[in-house]
């Protein structure tokens, strides 16, 4: 690229950053989640894809909950394969395009968090998040059963879950995300199939309960969850406090 090419690249990339982050704080604020597709594009997509089965294939990835078993008696004693996952930084050398993504979906967060009212994301101030959760759910019927992910106030205000699964058919495979916002009439719920290259964001707390319905074949998935630096500086305070007491009356 000549430098006027590069500089007109820039600008397009500016604008389409900027355009993504206002259909962000649209959506959000509308409806309280935003579907991105095409995120990555094919090519960077299937890097992040190939990094998630190496992880997969090296057998890193850990259950993630409970292991679920039906009834008492040995003949209905139906163990279903929970999820598997692991934390992923993002800097590890085996997983640069994984890197790719988060500084990829980081943008967007810290540039919306920067465009609406004096730079908060509606009434949050964005300024972290976890490492990256790696999920599989391995296809045998795995399921996560209706939860919202930030319940107490442990600080986590946005969810960021993105999905590598090619030619997925949830009639034939199951694994949809089922989310049922709050406000939203009583039958209205919001289907998010978990499809590849689409970004889905939400917001955490009790406005979001979610099921993941059972999955059977094998499902990937990669979420970020982003801080309120208010909301994490207490939670963080409240579970230093409770530590301490423990500790008085250990
Ligand atoms: C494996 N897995 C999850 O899949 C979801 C979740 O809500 N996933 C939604 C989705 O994959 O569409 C979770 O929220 C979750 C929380 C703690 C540990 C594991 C977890
Ligand atoms: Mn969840």
């Amino acid at each position: 690229l000549t430098s006027g090419e590069a500089l007109l690249q820039h600008h397009i990339d500016e604008d389409v950053l900027e355009d993504t982050c206002a259909n962000i704080i649209q959506d959000l604020s509308a409806y309280g989640l935003c579907v991105l597709d095409n995120f990555l594009g094919q090519e960077q997509g299937l890097k992040v894809l190939s990094e998630v089965l190496e992880i997969k294939g090296r057998g890193d990835l850990r259950d993630g909950q409970l292991v679920s078993t039906r009834g008492k008696g040995k003949e209905d004693l139906k163990t279903i394969r929970s999820d598997q996952i692991c934390w992923v930084h993002g800097k590890e050398p085996e997983c640069e395009n994984i890197g790719y993504l988060i500084g990829r979906v980081d943008t967007l967060i810290t540039r919306a968090n920067k465009m609406v009212n004096n730079g908060k994301l509606k009434e949050y101030n964005i300024n972290g998040r976890t490492k990256a959760m790696v999920a599989c759910y391995p296809g045998s019927g795995t399921h996560y059963v209706k939860h919202v992910d930030n319940p107490n106030r442990d600080g986590r205000c946005i969810t960021a879950i993105y999905y590598l699964n090619r030619n997925w058919d949830v009639h034939r495979s199951g694994g949809l995300l089922r989310i049922f916002p709050e406000g939203w009439r009583e039958d209205k719920v919001a289907d998010i199939e978990p499809i590849f290259d689409r970004l889905l964001f939400f917001w955490s707390d009790r406005r979001n309960p979610h099921e993941v319905q059972p999955a059977y074949d094998t499902r990937y998935a990669i979420t970020l969850w982003y801080f309120d630096a208010v909301e994490r500086a207490e939670a963080v305070r409240q579970y230093d406090k409770a530590r301490v007491l423990n500790r008085d009356v250990l």
